[in-house]
Formats: C-alpha cells, sequence, structure tokens
C-alpha cells in the first residue's frame, strides 16, 4: 500500500485498531479456553482462515505500516502500545515532554503470564524499558537502549491496574539516563519494580545505515541537534 493521505491513514488507524482489539481478545480465550478438542480443532480452521484473508497483501518485514509515523515514531504495531498489536497489553501512555516525563497505564492479561498469576519478568522490563526511552524521546532526546536494569522489589500481579512512571534524569552529548517506576494504581507508595537506562541517541549516518532497509527516513532515535 503507498502513501495514505492525512485522512485516510485516520480512518485506517480506527480499523486498525478495532482489528487489534478483537485479536487481543482472540488471543486471550486462546490462552484461556479449557473447550474440547473438536472445538479446539474447528478454532484452528477458522484462524487459518483468517490468515489467509488478511495475508493478500503483506509488508516486507522491515518495511513501515502506513499507518505509521517514522518521523515521531508512532507505530501503531508496538507490542507495547500499539492499538493494532495482538502481542501488545496495551500501555496506555501520556507524555509530559516539559517534564521529561511520561506516565503509561497498563492492565497486564494472561498472555504476558511468567510465574502463575503473576507477569513475565521480561514483560516487567519491557514496560520500564519503553517509559525509559519514551521519557527521554519526548524531552527531545530520541535514542536506543545502551543499558538497562531492573530491579524487582514485589511481584506484580496480573489484571491488576498499574502505572509505569518513565522519568528523564540527564543529558550529556548523545547519552541521556532515566529512571522509572513501577507501582499498583491502587497502592502508588509500594514500588514493585524499577528501572534506569542509558540511552545513546544514534548519529545521523549511523541512522541511515541502521534503518536502510525500512526505505524511510526515521528520524524519532537520531540526535536531534
Ligand atoms: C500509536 C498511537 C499512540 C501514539 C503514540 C505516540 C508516540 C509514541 C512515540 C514514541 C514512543 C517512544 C519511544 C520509546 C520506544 C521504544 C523504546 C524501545 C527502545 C529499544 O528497544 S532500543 C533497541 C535495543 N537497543 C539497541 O538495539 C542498541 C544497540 N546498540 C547500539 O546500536 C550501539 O551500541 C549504541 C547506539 C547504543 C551506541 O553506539 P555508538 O556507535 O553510537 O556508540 P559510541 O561508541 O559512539 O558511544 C556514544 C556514547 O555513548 C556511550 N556508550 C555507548 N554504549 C554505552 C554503554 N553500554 N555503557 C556506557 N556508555 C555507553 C559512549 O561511551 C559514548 O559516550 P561519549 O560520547 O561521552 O564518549
Amino acid at each position: 500500500m503507498g502513501e495514505l493521505t492525512p485522512g485516510e491513514r485516520e480512518v485506517r488507524r480506527g480499523a486498525v485498531g478495532e482489528l487489534g482489539e478483537a485479536l487481543r481478545d482472540l488471543v486471550d480465550a486462546a490462552v484461556r479456553t479449557e473447550v474440547p478438542l473438536d472445538r479446539l480443532t474447528e478454532a484452528t480452521g477458522a484462524a487459518r482462515e483468517l490468515t489467509a484473508l488478511l495475508s493478500a497483501d503483506l509488508r516486507e518485514v522491515h518495511e513501515i505500516a502506513s499507518v505509521d509515523d517514522p518521523e515521531t515514531g508512532e507505530r501503531w504495531y508496538s507490542p507495547v502500545y500499539g492499538p493494532g498489536s495482538p502481542v501488545a497489553p496495551p500501555m496506555v501512555v501520556e507524555d509530559f515532554p516539559d517534564e521529561g516525563r511520561c506516565v503509561g497505564r497498563v492492565t497486564v492479561p494472561k498472555k504476558l503470564e511468567g510465574p502463575p498469576g503473576l507477569v513475565h519478568g521480561g514483560v516487567v522490563a519491557t514496560l520500564l524499558d519503553h517509559v525509559l526511552a519514551r521519557s527521554a524521546r519526548g524531552a527531545g532526546h530520541g535514542g536506543l537502549t545502551a543499558t538497562l536494569t531492573v530491579t524487582y522489589r514485589r511481584p506484580v500481579h496480573l489484571g491488576v491496574p498499574l502505572v509505569v512512571i518513565g522519568q528523564l534524569v540527564s543529558v550529556e552529548g548523545r547519552r541521556a539516563t532515566a529512571t522509572a517506576r513501577l507501582v499498583a494504581a491502587d497502592d502508588p507508595d509500594t514500588t514493585l519494580a524499577e528501572g534506569e537506562a542509558l540511552l545513546v541517541a544514534l548519529r545521523a549516518e549511523r541512522a541511515s545505515e541502521v534503518f536502510a532497509r525500512t526505505g524511510r527516513d526515521v528520524g524519532a532515535w537520531t540526535s536531534r541537534s
């Protein structure tokens, strides 16, 4: 699909979000179902039909989606916040760029379970990584995560509203550091997990190399100065 007009992109984004929500419901049912074997087999056939329907026009693996904005970094299939992603929890994030802060809200579903009833530790790291990078990006210091330290202080339960706060701490040349906390919405004083990251902005020429296969200008990961 070629580039969309702003109006077309808005309409398509709405449809992508609806499909994403339907697929997340499907994934949730798929990981929780205890229906008899014949029902499982029937569902497998229906799922394969759905795959054929969507596969009539597919992007290559490096191609950027028509609904995305590579300059601002809005990604509709992000595994963290993408409205179109079946694997995203998804987290809803509010940006406070003037304060170098962002606040994510998320209730983690069954598909992202680690120990029984608890959120997988890699998922906790992913949620922290996102708000860490995003707090810096919002304040104009887009970069890739160079180091990420996660401290798991308390078990994080599935199905509980969570708040994940990222805060940009310092910027020095292409390097930015940020910290993040994950808490339960109803107990904001108890830290469940915390993160710290070094984000390094790519030099412009390095960014052109790294993202060459997308065939697009990708500005959100480079130094903006
Ligand atoms: C959809 C609807 C809703 C709308 C949503 C709207 C908006 C959403 C927008 C945004 C979302 C925002 C953002 C968040 C998104 C995603 C977050 C995910 C982040 C990631 O998932 S990201 C992937 C994983 N990540 C990598 O894939 C990195 C691989 N890696 C490399 O690509 C290189 O390794 C690199 C680039 C890191 C460095 O490479 P390089 O060549 O530039 O490095 P170089 O040597 O020049 O270092 C430069 C200076 O950094 C220092 N430095 C470097 N590394 C260091 C280390 N480890 N420790 C300490 N210091 C270090 C040096 O010491 C030097 O410092 P100095 O300049 O002072 O000498």
